[in-house]
């Protein structure tokens, strides 16, 4: 069930749900007393109405995509139920005298606007009662792609034969419900009736079925269960006005929009919330893709589309970087001493310890092995220089004990650096060449005694 609708009702959520719940509960019952006060505001039935179907179907739609990401059958049934409130709204819509005054066969008669109106109100009840139970017996896996199709289909002809059973099938066999309001919009004798008495049951089962089968552990659910409530709210100042047009009646159609809007506004939230986690997972796997587990340093991919990046820049924006690439001294005596472990964090220190001397927008990476890589951007041969013997003492006075066979004469831990600048008009042109001649100038440094920093000048042969 959790899987469903899965966020946890966070205290503010839950704080605004019970807030929103005393405040309905508080207007209903100040609008009580005044319930049968006629105004003079125009019928807005068909406005209304429309809103109803509009943000139903709205709200199925929304629920019946969720339906198909979590594959849940009580979330598909769910949406059925909105989708038949949807649907029934707009059939009634469709037949308002209002909305086609021409059309006689199109109009209702009071006994299938009675009837129509009731229809709707208990089969959206009795569906989301049906959700709550299928929720409570739900298996643990969700359906397979091909079930939860078939299921989605199921659920929709579920929905468009319920109402073609209620519209087409039983009115004339349902008893003369035409007599319970008069034309002037009476509808005194509706609420004797017991009409409103099984509404109430319906509305009043399907919030206890919401309430006891969710125990309002997600934060939807509670929005749900908020839904049922003002449907409540709503069958009540119908049961306390008894004309259309009154202060009861259009605060009774006041709660029934608000009902659906809580649902609008809970499955909005959701997809923020999905949005939102989606952004964050998105942004978690891509610093993981460009790091290095080990050093948290760049990746060497992404040290190779920054390269790329800076020698495809334009003409106009070319200034020289230089590439450095260091390595540390006889790493594998190093390992052999001390094991891979203490390696391993040697190699933590060195790369912290490295990325403390260069700047923000220099990108450091580990190249592999015991191999680091920098691009420092606009940094000239003699700046370069500079920054790489920084590192080079950096790392020598970090002073990590070398292994007892290392032959250098200080026996600490150090680095040898291989730095090639590349100028604005650019010399080397093939694709990795300046890694190529930052390795060669590294070499070098071994080559001479390591712990130091060789510069290849940019004027050698590029080849
Ligand atoms: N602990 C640890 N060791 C690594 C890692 N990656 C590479 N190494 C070790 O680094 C050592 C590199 O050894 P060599 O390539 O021979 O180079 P070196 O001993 O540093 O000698 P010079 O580079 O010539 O000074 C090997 O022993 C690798 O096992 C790592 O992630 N962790």
């Amino acid at each position: 069930m959790q899987n469903s609708f899965s966020a946890t009702p966070s205290r503010p959520a839950m704080i605004l749900a019970g807030v929103l719940m005393l405040l309905m509960t508080a207007a209903a019952a100040l609008l009580l007393p005044y319930a049968n006060q006629p105004t003079t505001g125009s019928n807005l039935r068909p406005v209304l109405i429309t809103a109803l179907a509009v943000n139903n179907s709205i709200i199925a739609y929304l629920i019946l995509l969720h339906f198909y990401v979590k594959r849940r059958p009580a979330t598909g049934l769910l949406g059925t139920a909105f989708a038949y409130s949807a649907l029934m709204s707009s059939y009634q819509l469709l037949m308002l005298p209002e909305v086609f005054p021409g059309q006689h066969e199109m109009q209702l008669g009071s006994h299938l606007s009675i009837w129509l109106w009731f229809a709707r109100l208990a089969g959206f009840a009795m569906l989301i009662m049906l959700a709550m139970l299928c929720l409570a017996w739900q298996p643990k896996p969700p359906l397979s792609p091909r079930q939860s199709s078939g299921f989605l289909l199921g659920c929709l002809l579920l929905a468009v034969s319920l109402i073609w059973l209620v519209t087409q099938r039983l009115p004339p066999y349902l008893p003369d419900l035409g007599r319970l309001v008069s034309d002037q919009g009476d509808y005194k004798a509706l609420r004797d009736s017991g009409l409103l008495i099984a509404l109430l049951l319906c509305w009043g089962g399907a919030l206890l079925s919401v309430l006891l089968v969710t125990r309002l552990r997600s934060a939807f659910h509670c929005w749900l269960a908020l839904c049922c409530y003002g449907y409540l709210l709503y069958l009540m100042l119908v049961f306390s006005s008894s004309h259309r047009l009154t202060v009861g009646w259009y605060a009774s159609r006041f709660f029934e929009q608000l009902a659906a809007t809580f649902m609008l506004g809970a499955l909005l939230f959701e997809v923020f919330r999905l949005q939102k986690r989606l952004q964050s997972s998105y942004s978690q796997a891509y610093e993981t893709s460009i790091r290095d587990s080990l050093t948290g340093l760049f990746s060497r991919r992404h040290f190779d589309s920054t390269l790329d990046a800076i020698r495809h820049r334009p003409p106009e924006l070319a200034r020289p970087f230089t590439v450095l690439m260091a390595d540390i001294d006889h790493f594998k005596r190093y390992n052999d001493s001390f094991g891979h472990v203490q390696g391993d964090d040697c190699l933590r220190r060195i790369a912290a310890c490295m990325a403390q001397q260069l700047r923000d927008g220099d990108t450091l990476a580990r190249y592999g092995g015991e191999e680091f890589i920098a691009i420092l951007d606009g940094c000239d041969e003699l700046h370069a220089a500079q920054i790489a013997e920084r590192i080079r003492s950096a790392v020598e006075q970090l002073a990590i004990p070398a292994a007892s066979d290392n032959p250098a004469p200080r026996p600490v831990v150090t680095v040898s650096i291989g730095l090639y600048c590349q100028p604005a008009s650019p010399l080397a042109e093939e694709e990795h060449q300046q890694v190529e001649l930052a390795d060669k100038a590294l070499y070098l440094a071994k080559h001479q005694g390591r712990n130091r920093v060789c510069l290849l000048p940019a004027t050698a042969p590029t080849g």
